[in-house]
């Protein structure tokens, strides 16, 4: 699908790659010395591509989705901050994901160097007149989207309390994965956690099969679970490890076909192809004092699916 690029230029204070999109967004491309790659739309802070070093894409992306701000594109990661879903007063999963974020001049942003450091942007958000309206904390969010040599993704956010007061938010990296086949993923890790079910008022239940499998709409925060968990998927060549820090939730979502089909921004059965897992702290708010920093770290690698076992702390079965 075309995102709509219609230009390619470099930055000229930081050297970076960057693409603009039909609305003349910028976002800024991270590559690696062996052919992987990044996007970053300084909409939202979303990572909107992250492909393999055989240039196919590892996230999804709706047919579908709507390229017009302030709304969020459907698909991969967008920042949800300072409320996950509908669980306050504010727009859904808040508006960190729908607002324009800059490059942060303090910490200027690299490309790679030659000498196989990490590619990275670092991108800064602070609250509108508009948001502290409805929100009214100060805040400074800066996120840094780094790309391995190796390929492997990371996004660390630092909140920081620039108040005269405490406050609390949820937040969650929401994390579009491309698969194969909903069908045939599974995910490891989450076996044994309690999850509170988004599709029955919240309620608390307790996992209890051997890994999670998908065959119907999944809408579940499992909580304080393992730091590194799976997705392994049977069809594609490769599995996804999710390894995250300061985020004591993963939040689970495929819609179906029957909900699916009643958004307006996702392709016809579509929904066999994504799977949503979030890292993220949901059930218990994150609360910080005036002057206090809030650091959360999602790091993804795309694996073979053989070598699955070696990442995680536990033997997998595939
Ligand atoms: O349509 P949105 O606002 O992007 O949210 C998509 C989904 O995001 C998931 O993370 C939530 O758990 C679901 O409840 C929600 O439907």
């Amino acid at each position: 699908m075309s995102m709509g690029h219609f230009t390619n230029s470099a930055d000229p204070r930081s050297g970076l790659e960057v693409v603009r999109d039909w609305n003349g967004i910028a976002q800024v491309v991270l590559r690696s010395p062996k052919g992987h790659s990044a996007r970053v739309s300084l909409h939202g802070g979303q990572v909107v591509s992250w492909k393999n070093d055989r240039g196919e894409e590892l996230l999804f992306t709706s047919s579908k989705a709507v390229f017009k701000p302030p709304y969020a594109m459907r698909g991969g990661i967008q920042m949800c901050f300072p409320q996950f879903g509908n669980s306050g007063t504010l727009e859904r999963h808040g508006f960190a994901r729908n607002r324009i974020w800059i490059i942060d001049d303090e910490h200027p942003p690299t490309n790679h160097n030659g000498n196989g450091s990490k590619a990275f942007v670092n991108l800064l958000l602070k609250p509108s007149e508009d948001d502290l309206k409805c929100w009214p904390h100060c805040f400074e969010f800066r996120l840094r989207v780094s790309l391995s040599k190796d390929g492997d993704l990371s996004l660390k956010s630092r909140i920081r309390n620039v108040n005269g007061k405490p406050f609390s938010f949820s937040f969650a990296y929401h994390t579009y994965l491309s698969v194969s086949d909903i069908s045939e993923v599974r995910i490891e890790g989450l076996e044994t956690l309690d999850y509170l079910d988004n599709l029955s008022q919240r309620e608390r239940f307790t996992e209890q099969g051997d890994a999670i499998t998908f065959e119907s709409e999944v809408d579940r925060v499992y909580v304080s679970s393992p730091n590194v968990i799976a997705v392994l998927d049977h069809e594609k060549k490769h599995s996804f490890v999710i390894r995250k820090d300061g985020l004591p939730d993963v939040v689970v979502w495929n819609p179906w076909e029957k909900k699916s089909k009643t958004m307006v921004d996702f392709g016809d059965e579509e929904y066999k192809q994504m799977l949503c897992v979030d890292a993220a702290a949901v059930e218990r708010a994150i609360t910080l004092k005036p002057g206090e920093e809030w650091t959360g770290k999602l790091e993804l690698s795309a694996v073979s699916s053989t070598n699955c076992s070696d990442h995680l702390d536990h033997p997998v079965s595939i």
